[in-house]
């Protein structure tokens, strides 16, 4: 709510307060710890091994030896929750996305094994097809169609592969109609209600995925776009009714992604629902900022601070972001 000035200048000198960093120190509005980041990673089979990401410069997909380190550094500078994403080649996406829900794929293996590493880390996953799926999509595809229920059977079934394995929070990212609301019933009738969802609730059909596809080799696979399931960019109100249906089903957080270009949604969920709210610094907007640093056009450091600040002062309580620690690390001075 905007406040009228109670005295008109000169008595009033909005300038008094920024003179010196101590006066701005005390009354800045926001502050952001190594708490409200979530490090999202990528994983790859074999050991001892990483390869990059051309698309997402600094940024490498890790065997599961690699990510248990990556967790131990996370842990050390105070990073309390990381998100996996599994990198499968051709030979392990098939129509059927059978990998998705075994117990021993890329991400249930590395969740135990960190787990067993570093207990106290927050582990989150993805739930959605498109990893494993021989088209791409994130739910199964019938006749050029993303068919919705027999996909959220299956997204179900790698729930419960997930929660299986000790996930702390599970993050439903297919946008598929009814998927809260079977997964929070099968979490209780199998043992698991204390496990967390952070549903993706208000997902953006977006152009800034384009990175990530590269990481989890989806890029090729992919045929056509995800109009069908993911929300239209010009809808603010549909995005708000996505959140309040996910927390209806059993949702206990809510993420509004991509992040900067939606500061508009994330506050408005806020203000709306006031639960937990993340948004996702997407792989592209990664890609924007640190291609213009690495080209010298723009402070990378400051640049990445002051978006991250953007989410915090729009009302999420955290962001995803894949500069984690590398923020984690400025903010420990
Ligand atoms: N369900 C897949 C998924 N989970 C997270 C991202 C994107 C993350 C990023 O771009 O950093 C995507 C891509 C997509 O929906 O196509």
């Amino acid at each position: 709510m905007p406040q009228p000035f109670a005295a008109p200048y000169p008595l009033s000198r909005p300038r008094r307060l920024r003179r010196t960093p101590a006066l701005r120190a005390m009354t800045r509005e926001t502050a952001m710890t190594p708490d409200n980041l979530i490090w999202p990673i990528f994983l790859q089979a074999g050991r001892d091994e990483e390869s990059a990401i051309a698309s997402m410069p600094g940024v490498s997909r890790l065997t599961v030896d690699r990510a248990v380190e990556a967790a131990r550094e996370a842990h050390g500078l105070g990073i309390p929750a990381m998100c996996l994403f599994p990198y499968t080649g051709p030979e392990s996406r098939t129509e059927d996305c059978a990998e998705a829900w075994s117990d021993d794929n890329l991400t249930n293996t590395a969740i135990r094994a960190i787990k067993d590493a570093v207990p106290e880390m927050a582990l989150m996953t993805d739930i959605a097809l498109d990893p494993y799926n021989a088209n791409g999509h994130d739910g199964f595809v019938v006749d050029g169609e993303i068919v919705n229920d027999p996909t959220v059977e299956a997204l179900v079934k790698m729930a419960l592969a997930q929660a299986r394995a000790g996930a702390d929070i599970l993050g439903p990212s297919d946008m598929m109609d009814g998927r809260i609301g079977a997964i929070r019933a099968a979490l209780e009738a199998e043992g698991h209600g204390h496990v967390a969802i952070l549903s993706y609730a208000a997902k953006f059909a977006s152009a800034f995925y384009g990175p990530f596809r590269d990481a989890v080799g989806a890029s090729g696979a992919l045929k056509g776009d995800k109009k069908t399931y993911q929300i239209d960019p010009a809808n603010a109100e549909e995005a708000l009714r996505m959140v309040g249906r996910d927390l209806s089903e059993g949702a206990d957080m809510v993420m509004v992604k991509p992040g900067l270009s939606y500061l508009d949604i994330c506050a408005r969920v806020k203000e709306a629902y006031g639960v937990p709210t993340f948004a996702y610094q997407v792989s592209g907007e990664y890609a924007m900022i640190e291609g213009a640093a690495r080209n010298g056009w723009v402070d990378g450091d400051r640049v990445m601070m002051e978006s991250l600040l953007a989410f915090r002062r729009a009302g999420c309580d955290g962001v995803l972001t894949y500069f984690a620690p590398r923020a984690a690390r400025i903010m420990a001075g």
